[in-house]
């Protein structure tokens, strides 16, 4: 456990009614406060998880698009809509980390393949040993989680579940397993995941509500619909296209 808390300082806006701070969850959010090594954050789309998170990354000093603090590449502006309006607390002050959004992480690659042909001796190290593009989406996914992550270190990662199979899921559950338990890693993860969000002991944040509250497992619409999906599949599907018919 590093990161403690995160504070939104409103008095830094100037104006509450545009974008990021026009956000519901933004909006009335004061500070979030960390005590388990895994924290998801949870929402519909839109609620403002990648936005608090870009946030979170750029004031750890993490590239915004992906990677970590060595990783200096730009796909788009470099400053976080939020960047400047948190305030990060942190027990003990660490600097290792990585921030993942899995619509960046193809450039990711290619800023690792860049690297690799400017220096011979890069090697992929900590990569997996070659160049992601040469790996499927989850494979390179994977490999990262397997190779990069080490200890006293912070992750974010957004929707990291993209690019895996449920499988997959179940072994990146087993990395956050083996790293969190030392203590040496923390994770923050936006996700739409009901098997990552499963993982014990998470503090689940929902950006639903305004402000941001945290909610249990089976409470979360992830859950309360994959469920309902998987226990009744027929009699859910029968009750989803009755409403639509209705309506037509
Ligand atoms: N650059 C921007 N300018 C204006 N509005 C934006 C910008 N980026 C995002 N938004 C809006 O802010 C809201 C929150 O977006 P954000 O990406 O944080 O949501 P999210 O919870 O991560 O969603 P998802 O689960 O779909 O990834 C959305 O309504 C989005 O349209």
């Amino acid at each position: 456990m590093f990161l403690k808390s995160v504070k939104l300082l409103h008095e830094k806006i100037e104006n509450h009614r545009v974008y990021p701070f026009s956000i519901p969850s933004i909006k009335e959010m004061d500070t979030l406060h960390f005590y388990e090594p895994v924290t998801f954050f949870v929402g519909e789309n839109g609620s403002g998880k990648s936005t608090l998170l870009e946030g979170i990354a750029y004031q750890c000093g993490f590239n915004s698009a992906s990677g970590g603090r060595n990783s200096l590449y730009t796909v788009e502006s470099s400053i976080p809509a939020l960047g400047e309006y948190i305030r990060l607390s942190w027990l003990p002050k660490i600097n290792q980390g990585f921030f993942l959004r899995a619509e960046s992480f193809y450039h990711f690659a290619t800023y690792l393949d860049q690297l690799a042909e400017e220096d011979p001796t890069f090697g992929y190290e900590g990569y997996g040993g070659k160049s992601l593009h040469e790996q499927s989406h989850g494979e390179a996914f994977l490999s990262l989680f397997l190779n990069r992550f080490g200890s006293r270190s912070i992750y974010l990662l957004d929707e990291p579940e993209a690019a895996l199979s449920p499988g997959r899921q179940l072994a990146f559950l087993r990395v956050i397993h083996d790293l969190s338990k030392k203590e040496e890693a923390q994770f923050i993860i936006a996700t739409h995941s009901p098997i990552l969000l499963g993982y014990p002991g998470a503090q689940i944040y929902n950006f639903d509500a305004s402000p941001i509250q945290e909610i249990a497992y089976e409470e979360t619409e992830h859950y309360q619909i994959t469920s309902g999906f998987l226990n009744r599949r027929e009699r859910f599907l029968e009750e989803l296209f009755r409403i639509e018919d209705d309506e037509d």
